[in-house]
């Protein structure tokens, strides 16, 4: 028994922590409340009466008594009323000097702090599955930078030895590069411990990827930085798809020169920079001339063959930091930055007109195209991106009408006029919807009976502000504009429907003739469009000529051969405009199936006073008559003109001499009046004065 001098039993009745006192021979002796509310039931425990400990206690005392330790700890769980509950037991002398006196065991529920380690073992595993098994990059480094921990993703996409990665530096695997992105993360960490996040391209054993970095510090309890974690992601596959967006939306697809957008971003950059250095900038604008008619005889691919090729040209004659961009068909800009003198851009537009003409040979074809540039200067012509590009592009608008394959710088005075051009080109836009087009008539005489064989069409604009507008005010305009397509076809719709109203009213042998320009000649689809005008308006082809200038047919004559045979075979007849004025090879004359030569009015003009044109036009005939071919002699204004024309065999003539061109009720009036086909009707006989125009 112990120690009866000592009132233990008083004692641990009194303490709030549970405790079991055994006796000398280890039985029970005797437990406090607080160790009955523990072990209610798992230790039989009756106080006074003294009772055995069951197996796994006794095996402890055992232990505990053969060590003959001063203290023993052990842990048992116990299957308690309120479920398994772990119990810490400690075991001690309760007298050491006198060994005699039994052994006195205090007990410690720590259930509560198992579950929470239980736990804690359960996360960690977890964490660990996780990271060992993810493809994200999961690494630890202390705040020098040196890895502490990295999951298996990082060592093998690195190619580091898991057993000597920890102490590794990090920065040198994942950027040997880019080390200062990687110190400058951390030190922000270091003020900010929060989070930040990192795009780093690294050189891996999968090669160049991109991985972007999320990273957070560790902070102790005293809140500073311990350490950072950093969880990378594989971004390789998104960066590439930003990139082709970027390059989308900045480069042109075809020629891949940086587009319309990026020209201004980098135009804008260069007036910065130049606004500081003080130095002068071109803004070059160049149109590739012929471009439309290369599309339409070769077909766009070669016309994309044919910018690609311009593109590289245009690289070549200006250096690396110049930008050379496409913004759009046919038009390049250039900047030429960090210009010593302004002369220096009209030599590099001088360079590259000449690289342009020089022949193109793409896909098997062999081409020749030109272009016209126009060039504003930063300062002088403007100090923004959009009044330089807008100053360069009316220059170019000048180098075109001054005569293709030249270069102009922009010029104030021209602004003017340029500004009423751009002003009428978008006036003209409008014209056909708002019904201000009209055709006149001008009759062709039969000039040995002086009846109207044909008339000639002749477009006129009822500007709303401006007036009647004469062709010869927008027809350019439309031409280059590309307008002259609409425009074309509304002319030839409207002079077809009113040749079959002529046809109808009797007159079936009268010509029509309509002009086309040489864009509308070599437009795609011509032959179906004028198919569909024929059936539409059920004029009779017999009763049309198309009228084409040599320069038309000359720009490509076996394509234009092959077009005028598609004509002639439906019947429509075909002239030869302003013969004289154009370029024309005799021999390809020779093979074009026309009917008429028109004699340009400037030859019969001077026919009286010059000899030389006297000799052209009595030439002319004479040829055109040993070929085959009609004259029609135009601008006949004089009596005389049409005495000598009539006495060398020009069959028909045209001018203020018989009449004007007038409206189609005055031509159908004239036509009345006149003796169709027979005799010499009075009006329209040759006067002894020119006709008021
Ligand atoms: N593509 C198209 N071109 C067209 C169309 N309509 C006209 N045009 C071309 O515009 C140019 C100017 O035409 P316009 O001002 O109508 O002048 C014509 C006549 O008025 C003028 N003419 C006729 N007789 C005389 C004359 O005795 N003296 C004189 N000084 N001028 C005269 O000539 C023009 C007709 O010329 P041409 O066509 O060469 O027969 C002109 O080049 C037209 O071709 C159109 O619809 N489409």
């Amino acid at each position: 028994m112990p120690d009866t001098s000592i009132p233990y039993k008083q004692v641990f009745s009194a303490i709030p922590a549970p405790v079991i006192m055994l006796d000398t021979q280890g039985h029970f002796a005797f437990a406090n409340k607080a160790a009955y509310q523990i072990l209610p039931s798992c230790i039989p425990l009756d106080d006074g009466v003294s009772c055995t400990p069951p197996d796994w206690l006794a095996t402890e005392i055992d232990t505990f008594l053969y060590h003959a330790k001063e203290e023993h700890t052990f842990e048992h769980c116990l299957p308690l009323d309120t479920g398994h509950r772990h119990i810490q037991f400690t075991l001690t002398r309760l007298d050491q000097d006198k060994r005699q006196n039994g052994i006195l065991i205090t007990l410690h529920d720590i259930s509560r702090h198992k579950r929470a380690e239980q736990a804690l073992r359960l996360s960690e595993e977890r964490y660990r599955m996780l990271v060992e098994h993810q493809s994200d990059l999961v690494v630890r480094v202390d705040i020098e930078g040196r890895l502490q921990f990295a999951s298996p993703s990082f060592c093998m996409l690195f190619g580091i030895d898991e057993e000597q990665l920890v102490g590794r530096e990090l920065c040198p695997i994942i950027n040997s590069s880019g080390q200062a992105v990687m110190k400058e993360a951390m030190q922000r960490l270091d003020c900010h411990p929060k989070s930040c996040y990192h795009e780093i391209c690294s050189q891996t054993l999968d090669g160049l990827r991109w991985i972007g970095w999320a990273m957070k510090g560790v902070v102790d309890e005293k809140g500073h930085i311990e350490a950072i974690v950093g969880i990378g992601r594989d971004i390789t596959d998104r960066k590439k798809a930003e990139q082709e967006i970027l390059q989308l939306a900045h480069y042109d697809t075809l020629t891949g020169l940086p587009n319309r957008s990026l020209l201004q971003d980098r135009l804008s950059q260069a007036l910065s920079l130049a606004n500081r250095g003080n130095v002068t900038l071109a803004v070059l604008f160049l149109d590739l001339d012929r471009f439309k008619h290369v599309n339409d005889a070769f077909g766009h691919q070669i016309g994309d063959l044919l910018l690609q090729e311009v593109s590289r040209r245009l690289k070549d004659c200006v250096r690396a930091t110049d930008t050379v961009s496409r913004i759009g068909g046919d038009e390049f800009v250039i900047i030429l930055t960090n210009l010593i003198k302004c002369s220096q851009a009209g030599s590099i537009a001088a360079k590259i007109i000449s690289s342009m003409s020089r022949l193109f040979q793409l896909g098997g074809h062999e081409l020749y195209s030109g272009t016209s540039i126009g060039i504003a200067l930063y300062p002088t012509d403007g100090n923004d991106v959009d009044t330089l590009l807008k100053h360069a592009d009316m220059a170019m608008y000048q180098a075109k009408a001054s005569g293709r394959g030249t270069f102009k710088f922009f010029s104030p005075e021209h602004n003017e006029k340029m500004l009423q051009r751009m002003q009428l080109e978008q006036a003209l836009r409008r014209a056909i919807e708002h019904q201000e087009l009209s055709l006149d008539y001008q009759p062709q005489i039969d000039s040995a009976t002086g009846s109207i064989n044909g008339l000639e069409a002749l477009l006129r604009w009822q500007h709303p502000q401006l007036g009647l507008l004469l062709p010869g005010l927008f027809i350019t305009i439309a031409e280059e504009t590309g307008l002259i397509i609409p425009l074309g076809e509304w002319v030839l719709r409207t002079a077809c429907r009113q040749a079959r109203a002529w046809q109808r009213a009797g007159y079936h042998r009268l010509r029509i003739a309509v002009n086309i320009s040489p864009r509308q000649f070599q437009q795609r689809g011509l032959i179906p469009m004028i198919d569909a005008i024929l059936q539409e308006t059920g004029c009779d082809p017999r009763g049309l000529e198309l009228e084409l200038t040599e320069t038309t047919l000359m720009d490509s004559p076996k394509e234009a051969t092959a077009l005028l045979k598609a004509l002639k075979r439906r019947g429509i007849s075909l002239a030869i405009d302003d013969f004289g004025t154009g370029y024309s090879s005799l021999s390809h004359l020779k093979h074009f199936p026309i009917d008429r030569l028109k004699i340009d009015r400037s030859f019969v003009n001077d026919l009286t006073r010059s000899r030389e044109d006297s000799a052209i036009v009595e030439a002319i005939i004479a040829m055109a008559h040993r070929l085959g071919l009609e004259v029609v002699a135009e601008g006949v204004e004089h009596p005389d003109q049409h005495a000598i024309l009539s006495d060398w065999g020009c069959k028909t003539c045209q001018g203020f001499l018989y009449s004007k061109a007038v409206s189609t009720e005055e031509a159908t009036a004239l036509l009345a009046t006149a003796q169709y086909s027979t005799g010499i009707p009075s009006t329209l006989t040759p006067q002894t004065k020119p006709a008021d125009d």
